[in-house]
């Protein structure tokens, strides 16, 4: 295969998956807007977290938050917990890596705030450990997962949220929850300064 058509299979399989996640789940991703929108007129936040790629998204969202989206407005809370060098270091250091999200959230989480947790297999301990946290800090957990949903599926509770891109590709997945989160951008925007 040419390098240009290995190109063109990772467009055509990005697009196709974009398709399939745009049939399944458009109204999860409006609920999960929804929840975000009541905890932010509730003077609650949303704290992020991922590993990797996804370490990436959890900082895009967050940062699209505090700063802004595609419109002028007022900041919005949000903090990414996978940013904090000294912290994750020191924690992963002295205790153990998959605490690295959960210990941030026990002094930073409190209830009504929203975990929105980025994970493609949904296999990630220290995401785990963090929905573990979120719970018993009454947070509502939305996380965005792809392939089977992995562990992670099996310790969501009932009100939680999983938008699960149907995939079994981490890329594939990845560049779909980049766009889910962009969506959850604009619906956020939308529902509290209209437009
Ligand atoms: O970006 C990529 C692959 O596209 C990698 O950095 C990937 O995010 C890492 O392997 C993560 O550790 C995978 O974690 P998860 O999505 O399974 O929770
Ligand atoms: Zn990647």
């Amino acid at each position: 295969m040419s390098l240009q058509d290995r190109i063109i299979n990772h467009f055509s399989d990005s697009i196709q998956t974009k398709q399939d996640a745009m049939a399944s789940l458009c109204e999860l991703i409006e609920f999960a807007s929804q929840r975000i929108v009541d905890a932010l007129v509730n003077d609650k936040k949303v704290l992020t977290c991922g590993n990797g790629g996804s370490a990436g998204d959890a900082q895009h969202f967050s940062s699209e938050m505090l700063n802004r989206f595609e419109r002028e407005r007022p900041a919005l809370p949000a903090i990414a917990l996978s940013t904090d060098t000294s912290t994750i270091t020191s924690i992963a250091n002295d205790y153990h890596f998959d605490e690295i999200f959960a210990k941030q959230l026990r002094a930073l989480g409190h209830g009504g705030d929203i975990l929105l947790a980025y994970s493609t297999s949904g296999n990630s301990a220290n995401i785990i450990k963090a929905i573990n946290v979120a719970h018993e800090k009454d947070m509502l957990v939305i996380a965005l997962t792809g392939k089977d949903g992995g562990i992670l599926s099996g310790v969501l509770n009932e009100v939680d949220i999983e938008i699960r891109v149907p995939s079994e590709s981490t890329a594939r997945i990845q560049e779909v929850h980049l766009l889910i989160s962009h969506c959850l951008c604009d619906l956020i925007d939308h529902q509290l300064f209209g437009g």
